[in-house]
């Protein structure tokens, strides 16, 4: 199934890509203490139910693209069938709808089937919070924004993202911005041994210049974007979706909801095919309970290694057998520095006072302005 939407004739820029509030509350509670995948409720019963694809989540009510790319496209909006239990809906959800699905005015569907997700961007509302939510399904990359400057950029919380990143099965990508302030390649190196796509945008005299680069990494595919407060996220999200704020309006109009709300995700089409999920209700990721295993998987050089490790290594002691492994050159020249990046991702699980981002932070001190 295509998940990018063109440019439809039809319908308003609204409907293409609307952004509803979105707040704590409509994270529905799932304990998953097997850390499994969701799982998928087919119901032989619903096989004339139509597929949707949820592009906001407000208040209990989903909001679902059916028709996708065709003459036919609309938002319906619909409330979860009481047999799907507890599992809760959340934005890039593949769903099955059965009712009212005309997407006319006032009428709610219901939502009788969640796809598989091939990705799950889980949070809880602290580390130590054994509740994981997920909060976006299915996207493919998670852009990962910081600024070279004002603010100062915040590594650890870089590092943060990355492993939420790479235990959700999101390839990352770092967009650093504000590249006008700073050259780039200073903070760069801090994450050169991930390996990470990067792209870097600046102010430039005609808008934001590096936006190409942006655009083209999210073609055609589902991208959320985290980042803390003041980097340039919502400047960039209106750039690459020069109708964001209509598409919002739009889905306020129809949730009553107003739109200066400080939270709210939802899914905006991209007009060159593809999906950007802004995130501005998450605060961060609770890592906690993360695997060292799940991150380990994303060093595919250093992963071997493991098999000289004692029962159940956190890597991160004497005993881990990854420094045998590095030291006898198997996982290359930049071995030494990929084994520490690694356990700087392991250390970067842990709770601390630097991922209280979000209004509670003191103001930055503007130097660009
Ligand atoms: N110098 C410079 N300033 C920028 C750039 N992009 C954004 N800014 C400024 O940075 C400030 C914050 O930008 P926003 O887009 O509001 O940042 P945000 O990350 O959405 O912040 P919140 O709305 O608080 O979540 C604004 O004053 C922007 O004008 C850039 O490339 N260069
Ligand atoms: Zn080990």
């Amino acid at each position: 199934m295509g998940v990018h939407a063109r440019r439809d004739p039809g319908l308003s820029p609204g409907q293409r890509g609307p952004r509803a509030r979105w707040d704590e509350d409509d994270v529905r509670v799932r304990p998953n203490p097997k850390g499994s995948r969701p799982r998928t409720k087919e119901r032989p019963a619903h096989a004339d139910a139509v597929d949707g694809f949820v592009v906001a989540v407000d208040r209990g009510r989903s909001y679902c693209l059916v028709g996708e790319g065709t003459p036919q496209q609309r938002v319906v909006r619909a409330m979860r069938a009481r047999e799907l239990g507890r599992q809760g809906v959340v934005v890039g959800d593949r769903v099955g709808l059965v009712g009212d699905v005309s997407g006319t005015p006032d009428t709610l569907a219901r939502i009788v089937r969640i796809d598989e997700r091939r990705t799950a961007l889980r949070r809880s509302a602290d580390d130590t919070d054994p509740i994981e939510r997920v909060v976006v399904a299915n996207a493919d990359q998670l852009v990962v924004v910081t600024a070279v400057a004002n603010p100062e950029p915040r590594s650890r919380l870089v590092d943060r993202c990355l492993v939420a990143a790479y235990v959700s099965g999101m390839q990352p990508l770092l967009c650093l911005t504000k590249g006008d302030l700073r050259p780039a390649e200073e903070v760069l190196g801090t994450w050169a041994p991930f390996g990470l796509d990067a792209v870097v945008t600046s102010r430039g005299p005609e808008g934001l210049l590096g936006l190409a680069e942006v655009r083209e990494r999210l073609e055609g595919r589902t991208s959320v974007l985290v980042g803390h407060s003041g980097v340039g996220k919502s400047t960039l999200v209106n750039a690459l979706v020069p109708d964001a704020d209509r598409a919002t309006g739009h889905v306020n109009a129809v949730t009553g909801r107003g739109r200066h709300t400080s939270t709210s995700m939802a899914a905006l089409a991209l007009p060159g095919g593809g999906w950007v999920i802004d995130t501005p209700g998450i605060r961060g990721f609770g890592l906690a309970h993360v695997d060292p295993e799940a991150v380990l998987r994303a060093f595919p050089d250093l992963l071997p290694g493991e098999r000289e490790c004692p029962r159940g290594c956190t890597h991160d002691e004497p005993d881990c057998g990854l420094d045998g492994w590095v030291a006898q050159g198997r996982a290359g020249a930049a071995g030494a520095v990929r084994l520490a990046s690694f356990r700087r991702l392991l250390a970067a699980r842990r709770p601390a006072r630097e991922d209280q981002v979000g209004p509670d932070e003191p103001p930055e001190v503007p130097v660009d302005a």
